[in-house]
């Protein structure tokens, strides 16, 4: 069924855009958000691989650990709500490393950057933008990418997002996860996951969890009438049957043309010069 798009649903805030949800008033009061030390942030430029990771978490078993709302959703009264956890947080957010609280990085709590190759990001992202009433109207591929490559999309440029996290690869409180690694070896990131976050679990857990958080597995909880609220899709989004597409590694080889293929290179070549992190793009791209 054709749904009505809003036209005017993103703001731009120091140069990058928004949707409503992260309004003005919260972006400029992140500064006063209040971390504890023992607070887990799920970081990731959107489409990345936010659920997948906050899944994981989830499942770790005997752990006293909450999956919040994200941080930059909704109004200031957010925070507030924040204060009402009891357990340990594990607080999702889209932010680059320059917006990220102060408080979170003097108290240098624990942080997992999700990076995932950019061309299957931007597919990700063409198709959430395209399927979802809250974000602007998408005519076709060829637009979104231009959007996409101009960083004219919610969050702002991929690569100013990643390179500002890789800048801040080798603090000892990050951790950056990659969404093909997973793909490719599930129980090996579960385990990165878990050693990171200083908990101990045996290795029958380990595959419980890794059959837990298949795509298939996850996709078929989110498609669910009933959706059980502490479960982690409903807890993160409203729109969860969006968030489950494809959930595939190379799948832009169906969206660009080669001129657009090439035109991307280009770009990821020169802004990507000095990163690292862009080499292990290099079998997926
Ligand atoms: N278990 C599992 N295995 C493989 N892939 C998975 C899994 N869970 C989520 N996904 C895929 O992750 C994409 C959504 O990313 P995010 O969760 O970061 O989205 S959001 O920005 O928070 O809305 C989205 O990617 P696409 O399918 O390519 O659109 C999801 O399908």
């Amino acid at each position: 069924m054709p749904f009505q798009k809003q036209s005017s649903v993103l703001h731009k805030f120091k140069g990058i855009l928004y949707s409503t949800m992260c309004s003005e008033e919260l972006l400029k009061s992140l500064d006063f958000f209040n971390a504890r030390e023992d607070d887990v942030f799920l970081v990731s430029y959107p489409k990345s691989g936010t659920h997948w990771v906050a899944e994981v978490i989830e499942n770790i078993p005997n752990v006293s650990m909450s999956l919040t709302s994200p941080i930059e959703l909704g109004d200031i009264s957010k925070f507030e709500e924040l204060n009402m956890y009891r357990k340990r947080r594990v607080i999702p957010t889209h932010l680059s490393y320059n917006m990220l609280p102060m408080n979170i990085k003097q108290k240098q709590c624990k942080i997992i950057y999700i990076v995932r190759n950019p061309k299957d990001t931007a597919v990700s992202l063409f198709h959430y933008y395209r399927d979802n009433p809250n974000l602007p109207g998408i005519e076709t591929w060829a637009g979104f990418l231009e959007l996409f490559l101009r960083g004219d999309v919610v969050y702002g440029s991929w690569f100013d997002h990643v390179l500002s996290w890789e800048e801040h690869k080798n603090d000892k409180n990050i951790l950056i996860i990659f969404y093909e690694e997973m793909k490719k070896d599930l129980s090996k990131s579960i385990k990165k996951i878990i050693n990171f976050l200083g908990i101990n679990v045996s290795d029958s857990e380990i595959n419980k969890i890794t059959r837990k958080t298949s795509f298939s597995e996850m996709k078929n909880n989110a498609a669910k009438e009933n959706c059980d609220p502490n479960h982690t899709i409903c807890a993160l989004t409203t729109n969860r049957n969006l968030v489950f597409r494809k959930g595939a590694v190379g799948d832009w080889i169906n969206y660009f043309t080669s001129k657009q293929k090439r035109v991307f290179d280009e770009l990821f070549t020169e802004k990507m010069k000095h990163s690292e992190l862009a080499r292990h793009f290099e079998d997926s791209s």
